[in-house]
């Protein structure tokens, strides 16, 4: 008889987006991404950082102040790195990210033909740029599904 407990495919690429945010550096929120096509193979893996020789040591990490003294100017988003990562066409893959898109990430997955948006927390849902992304979603038919149904508890020693 085969185990029953085994992890669905959409559970396994969501820990495996989970594992992916534990590289980032950023002290609040840690986001993980990455892509699958339709055989159910990763085709390339992002996590929130600053740009390549942007140094992490000497940016700031900080949320508040000046706008050009916190890290939004800098920090690319996992999902911006995972879809410039990739060395594949990403028509019709699938992403799986795990905190909800903002806009600027929308639009990238929408323009790079990305065909379902898999997505663990939404803790952002009530600002503009979460409600802009559904938007966007919706007007490209674009689905997006919350990834609930288990608890992703990932820790490494
Ligand atoms: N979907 C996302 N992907 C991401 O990579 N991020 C990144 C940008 C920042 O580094 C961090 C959010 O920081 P904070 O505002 O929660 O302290 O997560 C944020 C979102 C939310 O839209
Ligand atoms: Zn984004």
């Amino acid at each position: 008889m085969k185990r029953e407990d085994f992890l669905s495919w959409e559970q396994f690429f969501m820990t495996v987006a989970k594992v992916c945010a534990m590289r980032s550096k950023d002290p609040s929120t840690q986001v993980g991404a990455i892509l699958v096509n339709n055989l159910n193979q990763i085709i390339s893996t992002g996590y929130n950082g600053f740009p390549r020789g942007v140094d992490d040591d000497k940016f700031p990490w900080s949320r508040e102040g000046e706008w050009i003294d916190t890290k939004y100017p800098y920090v690319a988003h996992a999902e911006l790195n995972a879809i410039v990562s990739a060395r594949t066409n990403l028509t019709d893959c699938d992403v799986y990210v795990t905190l909800f898109p903002c806009n600027e990430c929308t639009k990238i997955i929408i323009q790079a033909g990305i065909k379902k948006v898999f997505y663990l927390e939404d803790k952002y849902k009530d600002s503009n740029e979460v409600k802009a992304s559904k938007k966007m979603l919706d007007a490209a038919q674009i689905e997006y599904k919350q990834i609930n149904d288990f608890n992703v508890k990932v820790s490494i020693n």
